[in-house]
């Protein structure tokens, strides 16, 4: 099976996190943590400070990983690397994104987010 890597930003701020709702293609509609595909060359993080850039036209701070998440799609195995990460610059204004919401522990499940995203949530909750 094809396997993709992407990265994804958890973007914190006090006690809340930064969640956005996919704005086109297959899984539109559903909730993901802003991120992307590697490009070839890039270290993931870098290419999450490239994708925030992108998406959401602010610079973060990349800290620790959180998780590697592995996920098989029906047609392709996700392999993602999921970072706390903290805004530096900007407004986090969504380029590509239909919806944002700033989550806390007791709300964080009342989105529904991507299959993927479900084993790290827990992860998330423990750490805010
Ligand atoms: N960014 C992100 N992608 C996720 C999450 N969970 C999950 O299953 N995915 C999947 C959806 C996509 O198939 C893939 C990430 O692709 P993407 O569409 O964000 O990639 P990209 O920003 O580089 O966009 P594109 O140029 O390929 O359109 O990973 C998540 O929390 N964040
Ligand atoms: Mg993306």
């Amino acid at each position: 099976m094809k396997k993709v890597r992407v990265v994804a930003a958890v973007i914190r701020h006090e006690d809340k996190i930064f969640a956005t709702q996919r704005g086109y293609g297959e899984m539109k509609g559903g909730w993901e943590f802003p991120g992307g595909k590697i490009e070839e060359g890039e270290t993931p993080q870098q290419a999450l400070k490239r994708e925030i850039e992108e998406e959401l036209d602010s610079e973060i701070q990349v800290g620790d990983l959180i998780d590697t998440i592995e996920y098989d799609y029906p047609s392709f195995h996700l392999s993602m690397d999921c970072f706390w990460c903290e805004v530096l610059k900007g407004d986090l204004v969504l380029k590509e994104h239909e919806a944002a919401k700033w989550l806390d522990k007791n709300s964080l499940d009342s989105v529904a987010w991507l299959p993927a995203d479900i084993t790290l949530i827990d992860k998330v909750k423990k750490g805010l």
